[in-house]
Order: C-alpha cells, then structure tokens, then sequence
C-alpha cells in the first residue's frame, strides 16, 4: 500500500483478456476466462507505480454467456466499491463480446461520478503481441484520471477512451474493434498520457431515471426478444416471440427501422396486446426516427442511434420499472 497512489478496484469477470491458448500464435478458439484476475494484474508491469489496487472475482467467462445473475452480481459489487471512500475508481474486465451491453447497463444504473471503466481483449493472454495487458493498465490509468469523473460508464481498449452508450464492437477478430461510430471517441491514452476531448450529452448515471434495484429485485429482467429484419420477411419468429412470452420486442429493421410489410401485421398485433415494439436498425450506425405515419400511429417506438442490444436493454429497464408506453417512448427519445 503505497499513502500517495489512489486505490482502484478491479472486479473480474472473464473474457479474452483472461483467455489462455495452446499455443501463443493461436488467436482463436482459446478458453476465455480460463485466468483470475488475480493473474490477469500480476502479468501487467507498471500497474503497481498507478494505483493501489484490490481485486475481486465476480465471474470468469466467455461474455457471450453473460447473465441476469452476473449483471445482479457486478452492480452489486461495483456499487459496494463505489461507495467505499478509499476507492477512487472501479476497473471491469470483460469479455469484448457483449461489453458493449454490460457497459450500456451499468451507465443506466449506477449513480456515482466515480470513473468505471470496462476493459478487454482481442488476443488471449498467452498470444505473441497480447493487447489485454496494455489494455489493462490503459484502463487504470483513465480510472485514476480526476477528468475520468462524472463522464459515465466508460470503455478503454486499443488506447482509445470510449463512452458506454455510443461503443459498440465493429469486428470479429481485429484489436482495433471497439468504435462509437460517427460519434467518435472521447478520448485517448498516448504515450501513457491521458486525454479527454469531448463527452456525451445523453444521460448517464446520475442523469437517468433507473436504480440498480431492478437488477437485484427482478431474478430475470423482463424478456425482450431482437428480431433481425430481411428481405422476404413472414412474420414467424415475430408471432413466435409472442407465444413464447416474450414482454417487448425490438425490431432490428432495415435502413431507417424500416418493416416488413408481412411482419408488420405481427407487429401491430403484439402492440394491441400492450407489448411495446421498438424499432432500431441493422445498419450500425445512423438515428432511427420516424418514417411511415402508419408505424408512429401503430405506437412504435423509435431506438434513436442505440442499437438492437442496447435498445433491448434499455426496453427492459423500462419494462422492469414498470412503465407505460409514454414514459418509455420518453425515455428512449432521451436516451
Ligand atoms: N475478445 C473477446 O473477449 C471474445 C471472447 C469471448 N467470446 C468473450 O466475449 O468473452
């Protein structure tokens, strides 16, 4: 414990970045989650001259498995470090495959100005020209950094600084994934210096009207099904949504939120039984606004530019709060 260096959390909760191959040119099928966090900061030089750190193991998995539970777990555990006056600010490992969700959630959630920071990996740990640890001790920095604060949820990799709401992963494989597209970054860590350059004018944190007790008092939020827009639509998997309970539903549509004129019919039936419909796009970048005076009539609500998976999370904050149709199409025009 060194008196002059800030303290900083960093909470595990697997992915790449705690990924182990069998051999170190593999890049792919690794076991993510197969380090400990503990691991994870032994293998980063230099991360002991930044912060005091603690480290806690709220999971170790590949995110493509994330859960309700995991989500309940690490709201949980990151609020108990944000509320503890010694820790300056709370690192997240991840995995990059839905981080962009979990970032997204967070930022709706937890009301504090302290810096949380999500971080990742493309290569595993044990890869030639590994990025975890670099990524890492970027991370740490931005987390220690005082202009870090009240900037909402926000991820580092590939030495860039990106907001939680705006992020989303751009390529399978490459290190250079994570955009926030035509938005841009927030900022940068060059030559181990942080800088700041712009931040979002949506609410985040404080600003937003959620609590984390909709994760702790819902086991499962509420079901949001995505369904992926295309050409020769039927309407099927719509009508199959409904069936199978599904208590909202986010239209991935093509170009602007466009439907289907054969899913249309389904979607109009799941609004006249309260189901809220909110259409987003396909395209990955660009705002969803309204386009037919036959949809916005039907009660459509329009994503804005959040993508299906981050549309599905915020629908399901709402529908965990229990909100009518006006409240939620006021939240996500906000949004
Ligand atoms: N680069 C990654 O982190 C992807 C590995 C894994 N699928 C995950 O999301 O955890």
């Amino acid at each position: 414990m060194k008196e002059d260096l800030p303290t900083i959390a960093i909470l595990g909760t697997g992915g790449t970045i705690a990924g182990k191959a069998g051999s170190a040119s593999a890049t792919t099928g690794y076991v993510p989650g197969s380090a400990t966090v503990e691991d994870l900061l032994a293998s980063v030089p230099g991360l002991e001259d930044i912060a005091n750190l603690t480290s806690v193991q709220v999971s170790n998995i590949g995110s493509e498995d994330m859960t309700d539970e995991i989500w309940a777990c690490l709201v949980k555990e990151t609020e108990s470090q944000l509320k503890d006056p010694e820790v300056a600010g709370v690192v997240i490992t991840h995995g990059t495959d839905t981080l962009e969700e979990t970032a997204f959630m967070l930022n709706q959630v937890l009301k504090s100005e302290k810096p949380v920071v999500l971080v990742g990996s493309m290569r595993p740990a044990t890869s030639i020209s590994a990025d975890g640890p670099m990524n890492l001790l970027n991370a740490a920095k931005v987390a220690t950094t005082p202009e870090a604060k009240g900037k909402g949820v926000l991820v580092v990799l590939n030495d860039e600084i990106h907001g939680a709401r705006d992020v989303i992963k751009t390529n399978t494989t490459n290190c250079d994934t994570f955009a926030s597209p035509r938005l841009g970054a927030l900022g940068f860590i060059t030559g181990g210096r942080v800088s700041f350059f712009k931040e979002s004018t949506r609410p985040h944190t404080l600003k937003t009207p959620f609590t984390s007790e909709l994760l702790s008092d819902h086991k499962h939020l509420p079901i949001v099904d995505i369904i992926y827009a295309h050409s020769n639509g039927d309407g099927r998997l719509i009508k199959a949504a409904i069936q199978s309970g599904a208590k909202g539903i986010i239209y991935a549509g093509m170009g602007n939120g466009s439907i289907h004129c054969k899913d249309l019919p389904e979607l109009e039936k799941a609004l006249e039984e309260g189901i809220p419909v909110v259409r987003a796009s396909r395209c990955g970048s660009g705002e969803v606004v309204d386009s037919s005076p036959e949809w916005t009539e039907a009660g459509m609500i329009n994503a804005g530019t959040l993508n299906p998976q981050k549309a599905r999370v915020l629908l399901q904050l709402c529908l965990a709060a229990g909100y009518c149709h006006e409240k939620t199409a006021e939240v996500f025009l906000k949004a």
